[in-house]
């Protein structure tokens, strides 16, 4: 059998070709999941779709990736926040700023819908600790959610623009505080805080 590290890697313009592919069929997939909560009920288009899908995903299945591949790739494109090749993730593009603050722009549809015609409280904590742990994240390795609180002040809607900031707080040591906001309309839809870890090095564990 061969296995992912036998497979000889694709040179570095292959590369390039295929994770622009990929962000393409991610593109796509959010297309559907879209479309798919939005196609009429008794549609009978909606009869042959399952066939077709199922189709594409044979064809998609062989060669898997494997666990290991998806490791050795860089996860921030994977992620199901801001992984352009992940089509779960809306996808959230982070900004830095020159203060130090991360900022981003999202609008979500019906996907990632809750209550009627606002965003699922699930959806918005995953933003905020991901926006958070970007604010916060040190350039000399991972770092952990240890803590994460969540104030919904008022409802998210769909299909609006939204401003997702957080900034970092404190620090002491391993342990990272952020904080930061959901904006709509200028007004505060959702504020969070975050405990932030950098785990011990191995060898100290
Ligand atoms: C652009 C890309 C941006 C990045 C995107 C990725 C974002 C993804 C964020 C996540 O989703 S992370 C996944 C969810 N989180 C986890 O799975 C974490 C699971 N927990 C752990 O792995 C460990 O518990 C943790 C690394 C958080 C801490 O383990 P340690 O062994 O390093 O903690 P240790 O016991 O040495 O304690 C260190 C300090 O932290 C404190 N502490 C540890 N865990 C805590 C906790 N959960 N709450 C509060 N305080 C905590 C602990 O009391 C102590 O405080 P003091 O130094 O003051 O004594």
């Amino acid at each position: 059998m061969t296995t992912v590290e036998d497979r000889p890697l694709p040179a570095p313009e292959a590369e390039l070709e295929y994770a622009a592919a990929l962000e393409r069929d991610a593109v796509q997939l959010r297309r559907i999941v879209d479309l798919l909560q939005r196609v009429d009920v008794d549609d009978p288009l909606l009869l042959d779709v399952a066939e077709e899908l199922d189709a594409l995903s044979e064809h998609l299945e062989n060669p898997v990736e494997t666990v290991t591949e998806t490791i050795r790739n860089p996860g921030w494109r994977h992620d199901p926040v801001s992984g352009v090749e992940n089509a779960i993730a809306p996808p959230i593009i982070l900004e830095s700023q020159p203060d130090g603050s991360v900022t981003a722009g999202v609008e979500f549809g019906l996907p990632y819908q809750g209550p009627n015609s606002f965003v699922h409280g699930g959806i918005s904590a995953m933003v905020m600790d991901h926006v958070l742990s970007a604010a916060t994240t040190p350039k000399d390795g991972p770092i952990f959610t240890a803590q994460l609180t969540v104030r919904y002040h008022r409802p998210l809607p769909l299909f609006v623009p939204l401003t997702v900031v957080a900034r970092l707080k404190e620090r002491e040591g391993r342990k990272i505080w952020a904080t930061g906001e959901i904006v709509v309309d200028g007004k505060i839809a959702v504020s969070a805080e975050g405990l932030f870890i950098q785990p011990r090095p191995k060898a100290a564990r």
